[in-house]
């Protein structure tokens, strides 16, 4: 398979190995000529992927139009906010037979649409040529090779074992998945409550709170979804609890390592040139708000998130607020 890899940042350049690892040839896009020319002639990325040795079937370009040319897939790794107007003029450039992939983990602002619908609207496609891969992800790990697993999704079941054969290796494992809306929501949000368990951490609080953060963001996730038509089963599954796992543990995950310079006292824009790449949480609990107010349902953790980050309030109270809240069951 021929295989486009939109994004050379740190998780376009990784699944770009990742493809090649498991067979494809790789064309990888990004708007910065000498490091494509890099990573096409010296097999590094250094900006993202420092000491990693590429594969040699990646050849890096600037050129969208030869990147897609004749390609079976179409992988989108760029930041979530920019993503429509990136694709938008690829419109009439997609081949036939191509499916497209959204790696991406956020909910676009002003739309609210989740991924995979930007990336079916802008590109002009169906759903079921629209597949996502999500999951325990880190980007550093799996250009180390470190075993993991993800959970490809799509409405067609066949788009879904398609782009799973294309990324399966001796180190990544897909699992397909029907439930896009279920699969998408868990990586958007999930970064949200990353941001909040960073906050917290930063704040100097211990294992308690970042268990009591991480259990109930996965709660207003699932709460979320379910009201949106997810299925139950997709939220203790690898794309839920296994991404909240490894986000909200990891010091290398951008929304966390944000979220705890947020804590210590940094403004955003400190926190935002701190933590260097996309944290995409900073910009969708804003969008994932919106949504859950669109559909009546309660997200504190989120709604404490966005104060905090875009309302000014300040993170001691966060806690305070958040414990003040009326009793509930557990279940509610
Ligand atoms: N890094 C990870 O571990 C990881 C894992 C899974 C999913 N993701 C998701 O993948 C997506 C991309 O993340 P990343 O880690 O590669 O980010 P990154 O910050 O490392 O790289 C982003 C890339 O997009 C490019 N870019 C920025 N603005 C652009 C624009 N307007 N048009 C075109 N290109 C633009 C940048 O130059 C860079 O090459 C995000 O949605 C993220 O949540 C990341
Ligand atoms: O570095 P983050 O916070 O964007 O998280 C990366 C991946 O989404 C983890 O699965």
């Amino acid at each position: 398979m021929i295989a486009a890899v939109l994004g050379s940042g740190a998780w376009g350049t990784t699944f770009a190995q990742v493809l090649a690892d498991a067979g494809c040839t790789v064309r990888l896009w990004g708007r910065d000529e000498a490091l494509a020319a890099r990573i096409t002639t010296e097999h590094e990325n250094d900006r993202y992927l420092p000491g990693i040795v590429l594969s040699a079937g990646i050849t890096g370009t600037t050129d969208v139009r030869a990147a897609v040319d004749d390609v079976d897939l179409v992988v989108v790794a760029i930041p979530s906010q920019s993503a429509r107007a990136t694709l938008e003029p690829l419109r009439d450039l997609i081949p036939d037979k191509a499916v497209a992939v959204s790696l991406m983990k956020g909910v676009e602002l002003s739309t609210d649409q989740r991924m995979s619908q930007v990336v079916g609207d802008a590109l002009g496609l169906p759903p079921d040529r629209v597949a996502v891969v999500s999951g325990p992800n880190l980007a550093g790990e799996i250009a180390q090779r470190q075993p993991t697993a993800t959970v490809v999704s799509s409405s067609d079941p066949q788009t879904a074992a398609l782009v799973a054969r294309a990324c399966s290796s001796g180190y990544f494992r897909p699992y397909t998945n029907p439930d896009v809306v279920g699969v998408e929501l868990c990586g958007a949000v999930k970064n949200v409550i990353a941001l909040a368990v960073g906050m917290a951490q930063g704040r100097g609080f211990g294992f308690n709170t970042t268990a009591t953060v991480i259990t109930r963001g996965l709660a207003e996730i699932t709460r979320l979804g379910l009201v949106l038509g997810a299925d139950a089963e997709t939220f203790p599954g690898l794309a839920g609890m296994g991404d909240l796992m490894a986000t909200c543990a990891s010091p290398s995950s951008r929304n966390h390592t944000l979220g705890k310079h947020i804590g210590q006292g940094m403004t955003l824009d400190e926190a935002i040139v701190a933590t260097g790449g996309t944290a995409e949480g900073v910009k969708s609990c804003r969008s994932v708000l919106e949504l859950a107010r669109s559909v009546d349902v309660d997200m504190p953790i989120t709604e404490a998130v966005v104060a905090v980050l875009h309302e000014g309030l300040p993170v001691g109270e966060m806690a305070r607020g958040l414990l003040a809240r009326p009793q509930k069951s557990e279940k509610a």
